[in-house]
């Protein structure tokens, strides 16, 4: 359904909570169903993603019940889970996808895994080909790269992996299949990717060593069932950020954001390019550093954005383009090939959807190049069913001179399901 965004033409102001972390979110319910005992896991994010990953273990026969912003999880240790009778369906989810296959290889169980059409198109290789060098046994189509999976499950052996993509979802697969391996496994990786499986790995009990660019992990710890707070996820909260900066004369303040390290490559580049910015009440939860941001608009600068940068704020070029659009000057983003593989070729449909708005905007093979400050203008755009792409239409309409008609916003629950509402008390 085509839904019309109208100029707002004024500036934003407000406090606002945004949804728990769905990266964290992930790794908790994951670890929380593996560990004996029970977890609550406070500000679950319960986007349409996450609800993939619990519904999985749902039907592994995890009890897992949502009590208010809590879930409760019932988990009955690494080898209680049972075998699902039906495939297990991932959804739209990529982090489900890879995080679960690391976990499947590894139990006593066979299951067959399968996700939507753009899922399926995918590459899973990149978890399959290590899990297939741990001994896992994984068919599918395209011997093995697409899904859907079928997966003998069984024991494993650890290994030494250099990681040839900048991927977490890649390690944290690796991790998860090593936890009952024969033997430790070392990962490689030369550029830091989010080190949130590690942090919530370290949360449940288990020793993970980090020594330079080497990730170790010995097998056979217990995973204690423990409480979890997520903090909000700065990939949601990077929206309003990018709102508050570019729109005049607009100041917000985002409670308890998630700032580690590994994925606040957003606050870099909004001081970078002059956006005001204000961290306050900061705080670190079992590894994870949180604090509430403020922001406030200024005259913008473009720069420019490469190399170890990237897998900080992977999530975030969609909006970081609308950012470059309203900064003087030439804005490049280079070293970002990965997003042709998220939910769609995000270079396109982003260089797509700007164009359109009449932002001077270019694609290359590895990112794309921007020249601002332009005014946007309305249009009909597509967010190809892919939830960043969407929540960017709908930003650029505040700073649009005519409406903007998005094909369809309903992806926007895989990540950021309180969106709109968030968008509303930030403009009213
Ligand atoms: O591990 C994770 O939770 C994620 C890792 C990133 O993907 P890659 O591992 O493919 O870089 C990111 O784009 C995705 O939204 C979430
Ligand atoms: C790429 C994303 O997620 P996933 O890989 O889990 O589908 C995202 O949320 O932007």
């Amino acid at each position: 359904m085509v839904n019309y965004f109208q100029p707002v033409n004024q500036s934003i102001h407000g406090e606002i909570e945004v949804p728990g972390d769905k990266s964290i979110s992930h790794r908790a319910v994951i670890l929380a169903s593996l560990a004996e005992g029970t977890s609550r896991i406070r500000h679950f994010l319960d986007g349409e993603d996450c609800m993939r990953t619990v519904e999985a273990f749902r039907s592994m026969g995890v009890s897992i019940i949502k009590n208010n912003n809590a879930l409760i999880v019932k988990g009955g240790g690494y080898y209680s889970l049972k075998e699902p009778i039906k495939p297990l369906y991932f959804g739209n989810s990529g982090t489900t996808a890879r995080l679960m296959i690391g976990v499947l290889a590894s139990l006593p169980i066979f299951s067959t895994v399968y996700g939507d059409e753009s899922l399926s198109t995918r590459p899973m290789k990149r978890v399959v080909n290590p899990l297939k060098e741990m001994n896992a046994h994984i068919i599918g189509r395209d011997t093995g790269n697409l899904l859907p999976l079928a997966i003998h499950g069984q024991r494993l052996q650890g290994i030494q992996y250099v990681m040839p993509v900048k991927s977490a979802q890649v390690k944290s697969a690796i991790l998860l299949a090593a936890l009952h391996a024969d033997g430790p496994t070392h990962i490689i990786e030369q550029t830091p990717t989010r080190n949130h499986t590690e942090n919530m790995l370290n949360a449940f009990g288990i020793n993970v060593t980090k020594n330079g660019d080497q990730i170790t992990v010995i097998p056979g710890q217990p995973l204690r069932a423990t409480d979890i707070n997520v903090p909000g996820d700065i990939s949601s909260a990077a929206f309003f950020m990018v709102a508050a900066a570019i729109v005049p004369n607009s100041k917000i303040t985002l409670k308890s954001i998630g700032l580690n390290e590994t994925r606040s490559g957003i606050i870099d580049i909004l001081i970078k390019m002059g956006a005001s910015i204000q961290i306050s009440n900061e705080k670190k939860l079992y590894g994870e550093r949180i604090g509430d941001v403020t922001v406030c608009s200024q005259p913008l600068q473009s720069t420019i954005i490469e190399g170890e940068i990237i897998p900080r704020l992977i999530d975030e070029i969609p909006i970081i383009a609308l950012l470059a659009t309203q900064a003087e000057g030439t804005t490049i983003i280079r070293d970002a090939e990965e997003l042709k593989i998220k939910e769609t070729d995000r270079i396109s449909a982003i260089v797509e959807v700007l164009q359109k708005l009449g932002a001077n905007i270019e694609g290359t093979n590895d990112g794309m190049i921007i020249h601002g400050k332009t005014t946007l203008k309305g249009g009909q755009v597509s967010s190809y069913g892919d939830h960043r792409i969407a929540m960017m239409s709908v930003i650029a309409s505040l700073m649009a001179s005519d409406p903007i008609a998005i094909d369809d916003t309903d992806s926007i629950a895989i990540s950021y399901p309180s969106f709109f509402a968030d968008y509303k008390k930030l403009i009213s």
